[in-house]
């Protein structure tokens, strides 16, 4: 077991991600002790039960009380709240981050709130599922995936440092980047993904000439990897929409001319571009096969193990 980084964790919100952190951080004693709050009673309550933290509290300014690392685990829509909340009690030299799918929009709302002599620096570990809350949780979900830190502009490099042990010991690989950057990537990588997803299970509900059962029944094909990021949290993907909306409406206009001209060769007949498109596509999956991210599953999604 790793000698302890941090005294006291903080973890706001315990989710899916705050509590496989929390597993995580326990499994591989990352640090002393960890405080857990988050909004609704049922869910903390959950929480204790399933013996995530040492502390609870229903107010976040008291979860962070003498923390030296805060983690924001909750929708990015709800990250200005948060902070404007917990700001008068966070501790002096504190490093406070977050798991966001967006960054530019923690920079803007969580930055103008953090008091002089705390670090922000926002983080997102690019590994989940479609599931949510806390029984949804485990601790290997970290392991072998990337890691992306953002730190603004000033941001204290040691404690860039600290932050990048932190998830290195968590089983991740980190990258830093500036946070408008990851936003164009992670809209054409995972945001998008997710809409056409959410937008090709709506299609389908929508057909009446197609029924229910014959969705489910046929599903066992393409459609049903689709149909596992659509179940993905409303709340969540809300918040990455209205958070993200510049890069994602660039990359669905560049993904709707695309489709524009498939759409065309389809209908001129011409098999050519269908075939060197297919043939492209195909050896990308092959190349991120070949450079050992991922197996070849059904799915890119990461399961809880049974
Ligand atoms: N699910 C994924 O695949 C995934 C992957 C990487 C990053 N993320 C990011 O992680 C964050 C959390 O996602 P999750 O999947 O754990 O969601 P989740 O729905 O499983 O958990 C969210 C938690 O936040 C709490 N919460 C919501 N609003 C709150 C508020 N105003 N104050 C305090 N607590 C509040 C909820 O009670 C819950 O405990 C999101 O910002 C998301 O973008 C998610
Ligand atoms: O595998 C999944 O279920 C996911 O959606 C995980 C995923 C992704 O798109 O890769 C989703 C959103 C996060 O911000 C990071 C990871």
């Amino acid at each position: 077991m790793a000698s302890p980084l941090f005294d006291r964790l903080a973890l706001i919100g315990i989710g899916l991600i705050g509590s496989s952190l929390a597993q995580a951080v326990r499994v591989r004693g990352l640090a002393q002790e960890i405080s857990i709050s988050t909004r609704s009673a049922s869910t903390l309550q959950r929480a204790e039960e399933l013996r995530l933290g040492d502390h609870y509290s229903l107010d976040a300014a008291v979860a962070v009380e003498g923390a030296d690392l805060v983690i924001l685990c909750v929708p990015v829509g709800a990250n200005e709240a948060v902070a404007k909340w917990i700001a008068p009690a966070l501790q002096p030299g504190a490093i406070l981050t977050d798991v966001g799918s967006t960054k530019g929009s923690v920079i803007a709302q969580v930055a103008p709130h953090v008091p002089d002599g705390v670090h922000l620096i926002p983080g997102h570990p690019i590994a989940g599922t479609e599931q949510s809350g806390p029984d949804a949780g485990f601790p290997t979900l970290f392991e072998d995936r990337w890691c992306i830190l953002t730190p603004p502009e000033g941001a204290d490099p040691a404690m860039v440092q600290k932050l990048s042990a932190f998830w290195r010991a968590c089983g991740s690989d980190v990258d830093v980047m500036e946070a408008g950057h990851h936003d164009l990537v992670l809209a054409i990588v995972s945001h998008l993904p997710h809409l056409i997803a959410y937008n090709i299970v709506g299609t389908a509900d929508d057909l009446e000439t197609v029924t229910k059962s014959q969705v489910i029944k046929y599903s066992a094909s393409g459609f049903r990897d689709f149909t596992r990021l659509a179940a993905s949290d409303p709340t969540m993907w809300r918040d990455v929409c209205l958070n993200n909306k510049d890069a994602i409406l660039e990359m669905l206009a560049r993904f709707s001319e695309d489709l524009s001209a498939l759409q065309r060769a389809i209908r001129w007949g011409d098999g050519d571009m269908l075939f060197d498109l297919f043939t492209r596509t195909r050896s990308i999956r092959r190349s991120i096969i070949e450079a050992g991210q991922e197996t070849d599953a059904p799915d890119f999604g990461r399961t809880k193990p049974s």
